[in-house]
């Protein structure tokens, strides 16, 4: 592409302030529940960014709106101490705190991530209940739960939803029928491993919900779903994810994926003189397929502010 004799003249123009947010990026807390011998811990990682009229700031170095990034880390330690229900919750709570507390905040953006950690079991007696350790816990999943919440005034968007939830399927995933040409190797297949590693993100058309519910309700359809379709592509098996979380889930508008293709490539034992009835594979750690697709109600209102600093496809 090459400039044009507008591009040119559009930079010789008045050069202003175009959107602009700031914050504080990854704020790592722990929430520990002790008001019970069994703990419940919680952590997050939570990035909190304010939206207003910054152009002073900007423009003329003065701080008199800027609410320190670092204010903004202390509040998130401040707002943790009351709890965190959920991560929706405790990022609508930042944005509130905010919004009610400077009335130049005109809104912003809260993002967390939540890792996952379960009780360590335990065939011991002291301090275990049910089988469980009461305050010594194992990184769960590598599964990551996440939410975006944006505020613009009273208007709160929510999108939420999980990284990195890897499945594989040893069989019950076939690929063939695609189209051939003189660069083409792949075999056709009606028997692969089908592995990927999840990402999505779902918005919610409603803050009126229990979001812990939802959010495992959903996390045990799409697990549910990968497993029970019998796959004739990722594409085919990512849409019936999506079909049956809308389905079940009236509160979520639209939910988008992207769905890299996690290749286990049968090895050639040929030259062995041994068989290979897909028993043994080559891991393939890149490159891998990338399969990226939202899947909605047809008709539905859509809300592009609520995506519109999700980075990448969702
Ligand atoms: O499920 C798949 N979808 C594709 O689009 C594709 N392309 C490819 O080479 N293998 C696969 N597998």
């Amino acid at each position: 592409m090459t400039a044009t004799a507008t591009d040119a003249q559009a930079t010789t123009g008045t050069i202003v302030l175009g959107e602009n947010q700031y914050g504080k990026a990854e704020v790592r807390v722990m929430k520990v529940d002790r008001d019970q011998a069994r703990h419940r811990i919680t952590e997050l990682s939570v990035t909190s960014q304010l939206r207003g009229d910054f152009t002073a700031a900007h423009i003329d170095g003065d701080q008199g709106r800027v609410v320190p990034t670092d204010t903004q880390k202390n509040t998130v330690f401040a707002l943790a101490k009351d709890g965190i229900p959920s991560p929706e919750e405790f990022a609508l709570r930042l944005g509130e705190h905010f919004v009610s507390s400077f009335d130049w905040i005109e809104g912003g953006r809260w993002e967390a991530k939540e890792y996952t950690w379960e009780h360590i079991p335990s065939s011991l007696t002291a301090n275990v209940s049910d089988g469980e350790h009461d305050h010594a816990f194992v990184k769960g999943g590598t599964e990551t739960r996440t939410t975006v919440v944006q505020r613009e005034g009273e208007e709160v968007f929510v999108v939420s939803g999980l990284e990195d939830l890897k499945v594989l399927k040893s069989t019950g995933s076939e690929f063939h029928g695609f189209p051939k040409d003189r660069f083409t190797t792949l075999q056709e297949t009606t028997d692969r491993i089908l592995a990927t590693s999840v990402t999505a993100r779902w918005r919610y058309t409603t803050l009126d919900i229990d979001f812990n519910a939802v959010y495992d309700d959903v996390r045990r359809i799409l697990l549910e779903t990968f497993a029970d379709v019998h796959s004739l592509a990722l594409q085919q098996t990512l849409y019936q994810m999506g079909k049956r979380v809308l389905e079940a889930h009236p509160e979520i508008g639209e939910i988008k994926f992207s769905m890299p293709n996690l290749h286990h490539f049968v090895v050639d034992f040929e030259p062995f003189g041994l068989e290979n009835p897909n028993e043994v594979f080559y891991v393939a750690d890149r490159p891998y397929g990338k399969i990226e697709a939202e899947v909605k109600r047809e008709g539905a209102d859509q809300e592009p502010r609520a995506w519109a600093t999700v980075t990448g496809f969702c």
